[in-house]
């Protein structure tokens, strides 16, 4: 693997003290945005967090939204494909990016990326740590927010909304309805004590593991707190025509 490289640190880096105690208001917060996909169901030229949307990358949108709000991350890590590096380079220095992460070659799936970002995070002691997919550019610092203190009273955090739909269970013979007041749909961010998080990551990856909840469940119950439908992850063609839709509103109201 690559040694990670950092493309824009302008910030002073502080390294806190070690932490004895459990989570409070000063635990520090780190944030991890998972970036390492190749977007295929998108279908596009180019990985979709890399994409135009409203005149900047997807990812640079959900960088901004965890470094320019108050939220008081200490360090951000992006997770990318390790080919992608000079793209988001060229990227950051087209947009006069000024915020500092730091880069990190990602896997072959979202757990082996995940576990890549956390291990850069090895000279941190303790704290809270956020994983969000960087092609959700449009969560909000209150979900954002929400999602950290949740896991600095619960251990795990996770942010989820409630199905609109109905829902069906697939049969052998047909399919079936299931309860949809018993469901949540899960988003990111999914937050958690960095070292619960280091302790899922270190068990082997199963074919179960579609979310950090997932791989963290078996340690720990996973607390919900309410998402957001506006935080839609860009995954297919249509979700960046309703980005860019709820973006447009945002903007006119801010
Ligand atoms: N090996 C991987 C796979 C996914 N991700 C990230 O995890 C998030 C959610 O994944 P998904 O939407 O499935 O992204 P892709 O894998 O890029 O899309 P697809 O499955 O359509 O190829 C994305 O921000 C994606 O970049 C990652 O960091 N590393
Ligand atoms: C992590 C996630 O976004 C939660 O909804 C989702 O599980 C990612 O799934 P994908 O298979 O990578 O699209």
């Amino acid at each position: 693997m690559r040694p990670p490289f950092t493309p824009d640190l302008t910030g002073p880096k502080s390294v806190p003290a070690p932490d004895t105690g459990g989570p409070s208001a000063s635990t520090p917060r780190f944030a991890i945005l998972v970036a390492g996909g190749s977007g295929t169901r998108m279908g596009a030229d180019r990985p979709k967090q890399f994409l135009n949307l409203l005149g900047e990358p997807v990812l640079l949108h959900t960088l901004r939204r965890f470094l320019e709000a108050a939220l008081q991350v200490e360090e951000c890590v992006v997770v990318l494909p390790p080919e992608q590096f000079a793209t988001w380079q060229q990227l950051c220095q087209e947009h006069q990016v000024r915020l500092p992460h730091a880069v990190v070659a990602g896997g072959a799936t979202r757990w082996a990326s995940v576990r890549n970002g956390l291990a850069y995070l090895i000279h941190r002691p303790a704290g809270l740590v956020a994983v969000h997919d960087g092609v959700r550019p449009l969560v909000s610092a209150q979900v954002i927010e929400q999602t950290y203190t949740a896991a600095a009273a619960h251990g795990a955090a996770v942010a989820a909304v409630a199905p609109k739909d109905s829902v069906r269970g697939l049969a052998q013979q047909g399919s079936y309805a299931l309860d949809r007041s018993r469901l949540r749909l899960v988003q990111t961010p999914q937050c958690f004590e960095l070292n619960l998080l280091r302790r899922a990551y270190q068990l082997p990856e199963l074919p179960t593991f579609t979310d950090d909840a997932s791989v963290v469940e078996d340690l720990q119950p996973i607390y919900l707190v309410p998402g957001d439908y506006r935080n839609l992850k860009i995954t297919t063609p249509e979700d960046l025509i309703v980005a860019e839709a709820l973006l447009r509103a945002e903007q006119a109201t801010s």
